[in-house]
C-alpha cells in the first residue's frame, strides 16, 4: 500500500505521536506490542537516528512485520510510547494482487507513491505528480523502462520500482519488508546497494526486515533480533553469536562466519544463510532483553 495512503487514513487511535525535527526519526520507549496472551515483545526502547541501517531478523511470527506496523501507525502498542517521522516510505512485502500487470505500466506503480493512485488531481496535480515520479525513476536507475508493463520486466527491475515508489515522499525513515525475498544474489546485491545510496544521500534511515542477513550484513549498524516474544537489540557483533543467540532462542544456536557472511546453525527456521533440519522448540516470551538501547 502507497504510504501516502497510510497516512491519509490514520486511525486516531493507533496513530503514533509525531517526532519534531531532529536526528531521531522514531523512538520506542518501554514499548510493548501482543495479540491476545501472545507477546510480541515488552519493553523494548529503541531510538533511531538518521541515516542508521537497521536489521529487523527473527523466525516467521516473531513480529518484524508487526514491528513495521507500528511505525507506519497501523498499530497501537499495548504499553509504552513511540514517536515517529511522518516522512516515511514503505516498501511493502511483495504478494501477488489483482493488478493486471501487462496493464500496468512502471511509472503508474511509481505514481501510487505519490498520489495513491487517485482520480482526478488535476492539471497542476498532474506535472507534480509526474516531477515526483520521473525524480524518484532517476534516483533508482530506472527511466529506461519506466512505460514498459510491469508483467513485462525482471523480478530485480520490478523491485527497482517498488523503491523508486517508496521514495516519492522524500522519506527521512524507509520501512522495507522483505525486499530481497524472490530476487536472485546479483538483483538482490543491486536493490541493497540502491537503498543503502538513498541512506548516504539523503541520511535516510533504513529498517529492514528480511530473513536473510548476509546481503546487508556489510551495511547494517543493528539488528534488533525477535524471537518468541523476547528481543536483543545490538551490532551484529554483538547480537549474531553463538552466545546471545543460543541465550535468545533458549537453545543451542551456533554462529559461525564463514568468509564474512555468517551461518546460524539451530535456531527455529531458516531466516539465514543455512541452517540445521531438526529446529529447537522455542520457550514462551519471559521479555529477556539485553543490550537495550
Ligand atoms: N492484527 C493481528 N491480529 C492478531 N494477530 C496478529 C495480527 N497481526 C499479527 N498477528 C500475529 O502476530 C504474530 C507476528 O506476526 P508478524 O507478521 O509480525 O510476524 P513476522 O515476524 O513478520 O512473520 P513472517 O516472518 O512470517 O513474515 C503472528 O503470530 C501473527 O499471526
Amino acid at each position: 500500500m502507497p504510504q501516502t495512503d497510510l497516512m491519509a487514513h490514520p486511525d486516531p487511535v493507533t496513530e503514533p505521536r509525531r517526532e519534531p525535527a531532529s536526528d531521531t526519526v522514531a523512538r520506542f520507549d518501554h514499548a510493548r506490542l501482543g495479540f491476545g496472551s501472545r507477546v510480541l515483545w515488552d519493553d523494548l526502547t529503541l531510538r533511531i537516528s538518521r541515516g542508521e541501517f537497521i536489521a529487523v531478523l527473527g523466525p516467521n511470527g516473531s513480529g518484524k512485520t508487526s514491528f513495521l506496523r507500528c511505525l507506519l501507525g497501523q498499530y497501537a502498542l499495548d504499553a509504552g510510547a513511540l514517536s515517529v517521522t511522518d516522512a516515511i516510505g514503505y516498501i511493502p512485502q511483495q504478494h501477488a494482487d489483482d493488478s493486471d500487470p501487462m496493464a500496468m505500466r512502471g511509472r503508474d506503480l511509481v505514481g501510487f507513491g505519490v498520489d495513491g493512485g487517485r482520480w482526478g488531481v488535476g492539471l497542476r496535480g498532474r506535472a507534480r505528480r509526474r516531477r515526483l515520479v520521473d525524480a524518484a525513476l532517476a534516483e533508482v536507475g530506472a527511466t529506461a523502462y519506466a512505460e514498459a508493463p510491469m508483467g513485462l520486466l525482471s523480478g530485480g527491475e520490478q523491485q527497482r520500482l517498488r523503491v523508486a515508489q517508496a521514495l516519492t515522499g522524500d522519506p527521512t525513515l524507509l520501512l522495507c519488508d522483505e525486499p530481497l525475498s524472490s530476487l536472485d544474489p546479483s538483483n538482490q546485491q543491486l536493490v541493497v546497494e540502491l537503498i543503502d545510496e538513498r541512506r548516504r544521500n539523503a541520511e535516510t534511515a533504513v529498517v529492514f526486515v528480511t530473513h536473510e542477513i548476509n546481503p546487508i550484513l556489510p551495511y547494517v549498524d543493528r539488528v534488533l533480533y525477535l524471537v518468541g516474544g523476547r528481543f536483543r537489540i545490538g551490532t551484529p557483533d554483538e547480537v549474531m553469536t553463538t552466545e546471545t543467540l543460543s541465550n535468545l532462542y533458549g537453545s543451542d544456536v551456533e554462529v559461525l562466519r564463514v568468509h564474512g557472511r555468517l551461518l546460524v546453525i539451530g535456531g527455529e527456521d531458516a531466516h539465514h544463510c543455512d541452517h540445521r533440519p531438526e529446529p529447537p522448540t522455542v520457550p514462551g516470551h519471559d521479555g529477556e532483553r539485553a543490550a537495550q538501547q
